[in-house]
């Protein structure tokens, strides 16, 4: 089985967040299942693009609108690839190879890169035997390749949609419906919702089947899906909610080349300990105080914007540290660098994008704060748990399906509601559990709590198999 995944991010090419993760990982695992998964993506500016080596493959021009560019395929060479995958470019110079994944002008540029992804696929002597896309990015492929003139070749290619945070949707004018490689215009309500073309919208509509990261966020989004509850709670019978996992190769904490210390499950308590006196060094924390941490884009899906409120009080009121490592809304970003000047050594920011310091946070943290007011799936939990850090999270989406409460017999800390009160009581539960007899063991314990990618790689290729069964 071929499988084609179309993405904007791929771990560790371009990442901007937990997007790329799945894209690094997923394709790998469904190889070592037997299928071959590849993925295709933007070549941007960056470390990676400028640091390996890749072959044309193809080259082309594509009409956007009225205006030419010329594009091409590149392939990372083979002798530098250790991904577990093959990896192809869209390269269009003028519009993708830019020094950021996400700009202020996107419309034209993934919509560059649907049409030259696509007009290669279809020129291709192998037709893939499903196409995935992932998020609003690639949203127009499902709808171009039912209903764009240019690519009937392609109708019937089993087509796959993820919806990874549907709260992005990639709206803009109909003014642009020129840009779209023609199709019977009485089809353009595929593209509408509510007066805009809604990439997610109409990849809801034309994809064949539609994936959530959870299936409890599946589930949410009949009733939350920032304006598309009604469209998703009528194309149910498609929808089906599957769990990420983590590429448990890359975090691995016996392996894993960017912490301090190596350790394992009988190590824990000295390796965890090297890494958070490294940290505590490194952002004049006390070792001897538990140390709470939050890794991420600072936005308010991920509660970013109470966190100011949230740390003064706990900090005031508790004998504990806090470091935060993310970059996000500038308002939050400042409020969260002044709040240094007030607790100069129980609390600390690295305001940024820093893969090294996120891994060792993991490994040296005893807890990982997660109050997403939403969360398709979230990773960060899951690599916390990988590292012996036990997660605190707002009982929603993924975090529901992945996290139990100590009170219920688990193994987390789960609260009702992100306001103030909940998070920081919350807070306090942990510095209690922290002082408790069984802390250390159940940090150790959550160590191996399966969440590889093994079962929901396989869940897809089910889910494949199920679009046509002769695969
Ligand atoms: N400043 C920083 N420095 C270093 N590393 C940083 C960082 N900020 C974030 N990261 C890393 O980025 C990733 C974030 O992943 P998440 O899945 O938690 O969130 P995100 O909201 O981006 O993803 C969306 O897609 C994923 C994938 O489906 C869903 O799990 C999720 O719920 C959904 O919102 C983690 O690997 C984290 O360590």
């Amino acid at each position: 089985m071929i499988i084609t995944h179309l993405s904007a991010e791929c771990y560790p090419i371009a990442k901007v967040g937990g997007l790329a993760d799945v894209l690094g990982a997923l394709p790998k695992y469904q190889n070592e299942l037997g299928a071959t998964s590849q993925v295709v993506m933007p070549f941007y500016k960056n470390k990676y693009t400028q640091s390996h080596c890749f072959e044309a493959v193809y080259n082309d021009t594509i009409l956007l609108g009225e205006t030419d560019y010329d594009f091409r395929i590149l392939k990372l060479k083979d002798h530098e690839n250790d991904l577990g995958f093959d990896i192809f470019f869209v390269d269009v110079p003028e519009l993708l190879y830019t020094d950021f994944v996400y700009t202020t002008d996107d419309t034209e540029r993934f919509l560059a890169f649907q049409i030259a992804a696509l007009d290669w696929i279809a020129q291709g002597d192998v037709i893939p035997d499903v196409i995935h896309c992932h998020d609003h990015h690639t949203g127009l492929v499902p709808f171009m390749m039912q209903e764009s003139f240019r690519y009937s070749m392609l109708r019937k290619v089993p087509v796959a949609f993820t919806i990874h945070n549907a709260q992005y949707q990639g709206w803009f004018s109909h003014d642009l419906v020129y840009l779209i490689p023609e199709f019977k215009f009485s089809h353009v309500g595929l593209l509408d919702w509510n007066h805009s073309i809604n990439p997610l919208a109409a990849a809801i509509k034309c994809s064949w089947i539609v994936t959530t990261v959870s299936p409890n966020y599946m589930d949410e989004l009949k009733l939350s899906a920032n304006g598309l509850e009604s469209l998703l709670s009528d194309e149910h019978a498609k929808c089906i909610g599957i769990l990420n996992g983590i590429d448990t190769e890359v975090w691995n904490t016996e392996t894993d080349p960017l912490i301090i210390e190596n350790f394992t499950q009988d190590t824990i308590e000295s390796g965890k300990l090297k890494n958070k006196e490294w940290l505590c060094k490194e952002f004049n924390l006390d070792i001897n105080r538990p140390l709470f941490a939050f890794i991420g884009r600072l936005v308010e899906q991920k509660g970013a914007d109470l966190f100011p409120k949230i740390f003064s009080e706990s900090l005031f009121g508790n004998d504990i540290s806090i470091l935060l490592l993310g970059s996000g809304e500038k308002h939050t970003e400042n409020d969260l660098i002044n709040l240094k000047e007030k607790f100069p050594d129980k609390y600390n920011a690295y305001i940024g994008y820093d893969e090294k310091l996120s891994h060792i946070i993991y490994a040296g943290a005893d807890f990982l704060l997660m109050p997403s007011r939403v969360e398709p799936c979230g990773l960060n939990q899951m690599y916390a748990l990988r590292y012996g850090t036990i997660p605190i999270v707002n009982n929603v989406g993924g975090l529901k399906d992945t996290v139990e409460d100590l009170y219920d017999g688990g193994f987390g800390i789960c609260h009702n509601g992100v306001t103030v009160s909940e998070v920081c009581e919350a807070i306090e539960r942990a510095s209690e559990f922290y002082d408790s007899d069984i802390f250390k063991q159940t940090r150790a314990e959550v160590m191996s709590i399966d969440h590889s990618w093994h079962a929901s790689a396989q869940s897809y290729l089910n889910v494949y198999n199920s679009l046509n069964p002769f695969l």
